[in-house]
């Protein structure tokens, strides 16, 4: 048995570039975690979810939102900075800030290196540097998700403890005492929270997942001949409810020579408000609970990254049947970009989305069997899916039964 200085000893100096791959790096994250688990006595359990994750994600929000990152990086070169320069830096309380640093550097988030001074670790850098990033810690986090995780509690109680199903009234409708508008709908009308949801959904595609340009094939689809309809070629990719567009601007930086039209960008049209795309994706508004624009129909690629998740089975079910129409036989794949609930030990990325997607839309992380149950329900057949080592999510290819 090593003594605790042999084990402190053995894992100062460790840090994410201590590991030969991200695979590695990620076995190696769940093994310390586990360990803490087992080192960690139930109060020191209770007090990090109860007092530490409010406090900190408070502190953090507010030193964002004084700008410290920002100002810490571009006007003092990300270099050893004290409170008191932070504090003439961003114009807020110098005693403020002293308090929120310390509180932040308890967390390991900052590194004190000598009384009031501290340096950026990886972390802090990435909030200065990547907006996106930021915005996790933005109004679609504070205003919505912990909102709504608030409530989760005390809405199951009053229905019994039942698993909840109905988009149109469930915890969110129990949240904002009104039944008249679902999550999205919500998120529509106000132009601060559309801007962070994009942003978020922006950062999970660029920190969180495995682009899927890296597990789809995607050089079949440029190969295979297009399907042109009156001499006009059909597009190759639509991404339906795709955001921002980060994943179709990812299919154009590996295949950057495909024809104007070829890519078609598709949300609801509040969402697609000021999206900054390349002059080649086509931008159309389009709500997936009605058919196909003309011109979007026959395409090869249907596209749907972290959309069927949000939505209960019978929704769900209905978004693929006013698809199915759209795609043809023997040419049109719908690629469905979604994490698989694994039966043994799942992801735990996997089942906190899973908790987040009952909280604000009765919706559920699926498992292989009910996505293949989901699919088949609405008259489609998986033809394979493509499930990368150490990602979190799957490519369920699908085509026209
Ligand atoms: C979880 S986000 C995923 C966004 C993007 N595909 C990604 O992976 O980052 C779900 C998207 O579905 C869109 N959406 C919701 N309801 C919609 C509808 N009825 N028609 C079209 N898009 C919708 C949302 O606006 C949102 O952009």
């Amino acid at each position: 048995m090593a003594s605790a200085d042999q084990l402190l000893a053995s894992l100062e100096g460790v840090s994410a570039s201590s590991f030969s791959n991200e695979a590695e790096r990620i076995r190696a994250r769940d093994a310390v975690f586990e360990a803490l688990r087992r080192i960690q006595s139930p109060w020191d359990i209770a007090w990090d979810q109860n007092w530490v994750n409010p406090a900190i994600n408070a502190s953090i929000k507010t030193l964002i939102d004084a700008g410290v990152f920002k100002k810490w990086a571009d006007d003092a070169g990300g270099a050893p900075i004290t409170c008191t320069k932070l504090a003439e830096l961003t114009g807020a309380d110098e005693l403020l800030i002293r308090r929120m640093m310390r509180a932040i550097s308890g967390q390991f988030l900052v590194r004190e290196i000598a009384q009031d001074t501290y340096a950026q670790t990886p972390w802090a850098k990435a909030l200065a540097e990547e907006p996106s990033f930021a915005g996790m810690y933005g109004g679609f986090y504070h205003e919505l998700n912990s909102q709504m995780f608030r409530t989760l509690p005390y809405y199951l109680k009053e229905t019994g403890f039942k698993n909840p199903t109905d988009v149109n009234d469930c915890n969110f409708q129990f949240w904002q005492g009104d039944k008249n508008a679902n999550m999205f709908q919500y998120v529509g009308t106000n132009p601060r929270l559309t801007s962070d949801f994009n942003d978020a959904m922006e950062c999970h595609s660029k920190y969180n997942l495995t682009p899927w340009v890296d597990i789809y094939p995607t050089d079949t689809v440029v190969q295979s001949v297009a399907e042109t309809d009156n001499g006009q070629p059909r597009p190759l990719v639509v991404d339906i409810g795709g955001g921002k567009g980060h994943d179709l601007k990812k299919f154009l930086a590996r295949h950057p020579n495909i024809s104007p039209g070829s890519l078609v960008l598709q949300d609801l049209p509040d969402i697609l408000k000021g999206v900054d795309v390349d002059a080649l994706i086509k931008v159309q508004p389009h709500d997936f609970f009605t058919a196909q624009p003309p011109e979007s129909q026959g395409a090869r690629v249907y596209f749907m990254h972290n959309v069927l998740h949000d939505w209960p089975d019978e929704a769900a079910k209905k978004i693929l049947q006013t698809l199915a129409p759209a795609m043809k036989k023997g040419y049109s794949r719908l690629l469905i970009h979604e994490s698989l609930v694994s039966s043994v030990k799942p992801l735990s990325r996997v089942t906190v989305s899973d908790i987040t997607m009952m909280a604000c839309l009765a919706a559920a992380e699926r498992s292989e069997e009910q996505w293949r149950e989901l699919v088949a329900s609405a008259g489609l057949s998986i033809v394979k899916i493509w499930r990368p080592v150490q990602s979190v999510e799957s490519i369920i290819e699908v085509e026209v039964a």
